[in-house]
């Protein structure tokens, strides 16, 4: 038996491998790296600054789906494809944690998949739930 809960949304891309969005265990959630798709859409918006927005608002719909929101995220890791895109991408992201930033790490990597600019994971406090 686990307490491990899978977090499951509409209001988020669904997943592009054998990962689910998020998970949720002991008053945690764990939200996957959130690539930048329109969820309605399947769509990838053009440039960092809308990749960012997107996929952070991925992320806002995985956590709000455990109960939880931007100001319960402990943790996030932005990968990037450019290191040229850090201060685009760190005016959108400022834009969701306008109170107390959580701890942060940012990588830049080779390739994203789908190609895209960006991709957002983040831990946040949640409700306990499945104890
Ligand atoms: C997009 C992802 N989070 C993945 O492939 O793991």
């Amino acid at each position: 038996m686990t307490n491990k809960i899978t977090i499951s949304t509409p209001d988020a891309p669904p997943a592009v491998g054998p990962y689910a969005q998020g998970t949720q265990a002991l008053g945690f959630a764990f939200c996957s790296g959130q690539l930048p798709i329109n969820p309605e859409t399947g769509a990838v918006p053009e440039g960092v600054e809308a990749q960012t927005r997107q996929s952070l608002s991925n992320v806002a719909a995985v956590l709000a789906a455990a109960g939880a929101s931007m100001d319960d995220v402990l943790k996030t890791t932005v990968f990037l494809k450019d290191m040229n895109d850090f201060p685009l991408m760190n005016a959108i992201y400022a834009t969701y944690f306008p109170g107390d930033p959580p701890a942060r790490s940012t990588i830049e990597v080779a390739r994203l998949p789908k190609d895209v600019l960006v991709e957002v994971e983040a831990i946040a406090l949640a409700k306990l739930k499945g104890v």
